[in-house]
């Protein structure tokens, strides 16, 4: 009798439930309500499960597939986030331009946007501050953007709405885009993650620059890798580039086929820039130099890859602050994309330049000069050159960009590593910082 009373309680509903007051039938109701919370409970809980635990689902999949971790949901919109989008796009010189950063609390998209700042150019960062490596690295590099007057916004540049909004609020004159998933070796590990960044992302920013109005001029990283197996040396544009030995390698040229295209049909101004390994402050701790010095200093072996009949591996190692020049240079140079409001009017710029230092350096000369900074010695392990991605040697013919940029690098090893490791040392010296 308490469970009629309790069903007493409950609210008449219309229709196929009407309650009836017979005692009797109040309990065939009653079963006929157990039945209906149960076969409710077991249809919530497939619902649940279709939605919270198959493979299509959003939660899950970002946690396991490493190509989709960075699309998470960041928040962005709303009066306060549009004026500081705005405030921060803002132009404050004359015949300035007004650049969205992608990759900003990147290596080279830190320093591009404190130079664009410096000299009042309006810049808007863009980074989805991923763990390829340490984050907190790039947050630090924000914190110094933000003290320039630089605001990053926190997204993927796979994000469409988000790339549409940020061209609705500020008319972009410029896009220099360095937003990538770098490092050669790495790419045997994640490889899904450079078709994510560097392909599937790339072309995504491409589609929002030739649907906006007006169309940005765009500035891009390439990479040296391109030149792949090539031979013939110092490496010049004109050389052949169809035999990458990295799925990153490929990635950067199937971004300069990428970009062909969305120059040709959309009429968009384009500039591919081949970076050669670049070093210096705020630099990348994934790469050599870096976690050559890293390793030096607490005592543990590096190993230093030589090729074949102990061929020296060499690179052509250039200082950021060079590379800083080349790309506000290859900004300064744009010309106007030709494919505002969807229609072409004709040829459109698309152009493609080594910046490297001219000067390659043997790969055991870069840690002696590190020994010799840090005044410690290394413990060298000689290797064979690994088949993982990595070329013997690489050399910038720059002749091109010296011409039609006025790009000259001025810095050589020795000194830009002197800034390295005093910035190092420095960023490093309350022990708190791991330099990974
Ligand atoms: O300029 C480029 O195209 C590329 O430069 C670097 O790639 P990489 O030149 O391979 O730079 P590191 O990874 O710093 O290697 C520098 C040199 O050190 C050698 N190395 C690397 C790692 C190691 O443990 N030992 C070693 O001897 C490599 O073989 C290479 O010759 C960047 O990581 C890429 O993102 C960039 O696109």
């Amino acid at each position: 009798m308490k469970q009629i009373s309790h069903l007493d309680n409950i609210p008449s509903t219309p229709g196929k439930f009407k309650m009836d007051k017979s005692p009797y039938n109040r309990l065939r109701w009653h079963s006929s309500l157990a039945k209906l919370t149960f076969w409710s409970f077991i249809f919530l809980a497939l619902i649940f499960i279709f939605f919270f635990r198959s493979p299509s689902s959003s939660t899950p999949q970002a946690l396991s597939d490493p190509s989709r971790r960075y699309l998470q949901n960041y928040s962005w919109g709303g009066a306060a986030w549009e004026k500081r989008v705005r405030s921060s796009a803002r132009i404050r010189s004359r015949n300035g331009m007004s650049v969205l950063v992608t990759g900003a609390a990147g290596f080279v998209g830190t320093h591009v946007s404190a130079a664009l700042k410096r000299r009042g150019d309006g810049v808007l960062g863009l980074d989805n501050f991923n763990d390829y490596y340490d984050p907190s690295l790039k947050r630090a590099r924000q914190a110094l953007l933000e003290r320039a007057g630089v605001f990053i916004v926190e997204a993927d540049i796979n994000d469409e709405a988000l790339l549409k909004k940020l061209f609705e609020v500020v008319a972009f004159t410029h896009v220099m885009h360095l937003a990538a998933q770098a490092g050669v070796r790495y790419a045997m590990e994640n490889p899904s993650s450079y078709v994510h960044s560097n392909i599937a992302g790339l072309v995504n920013l491409l589609e929002v620059c030739k649907s906006a109005n007006p169309q940005p001029a765009i500035v891009w990283a390439s990479s040296s890798s391109v030149y792949g197996l090539n031979t013939k040396v110092p490496f010049s544009e004109k050389d052949r580039t169809d035999q990458p030995a990295s799925l990153y390698a490929a990635t950067k040229k199937a971004g300069e086929e990428i970009a062909h295209t969305y120059n040709h049909i959309y009429g968009l101004s384009l500039t591919g820039l081949r970076f050669f390994t670049v070093y210096g402050p705020w630099g990348r701790p994934d790469m050599a130099y870096f976690f050559f010095t890293r390793d030096i200093l607490k005592g543990k072996s590096i190993s230093i890859f030589e090729a074949a009949n102990h061929g020296t591996v060499a690179r052509d190692f250039t200082y950021i602050d060079d590379i800083v020049r080349g790309c506000l240079a290859a900004l300064d140079t744009a010309e106007k994309s030709t494919g505002s409001g969807g229609k072409k009017k004709g040829p459109a710029q698309l152009r493609v330049y080594n910046l490297g230092n001219t000067s390659p350096v043997p790969v055991s000369d870069l840690v002696s000069i590190l020994e010799r900074l840090l005044k410690v010695k290394a413990k060298r392990n000689i290797l064979r050159l690994p088949r993982n991605g990595d070329v013997q040697y690489t050399h910038a013919n720059i002749s091109s960009a010296q011409r039609e940029l006025g790009y000259k690098p001025t810095t050589d090893l020795q000194a830009g590593l002197k800034k390295f490791v005093r910035w190092y040392l420095r960023f490093y010296a309350d022990g708190k910082k791991s330099g990974v």
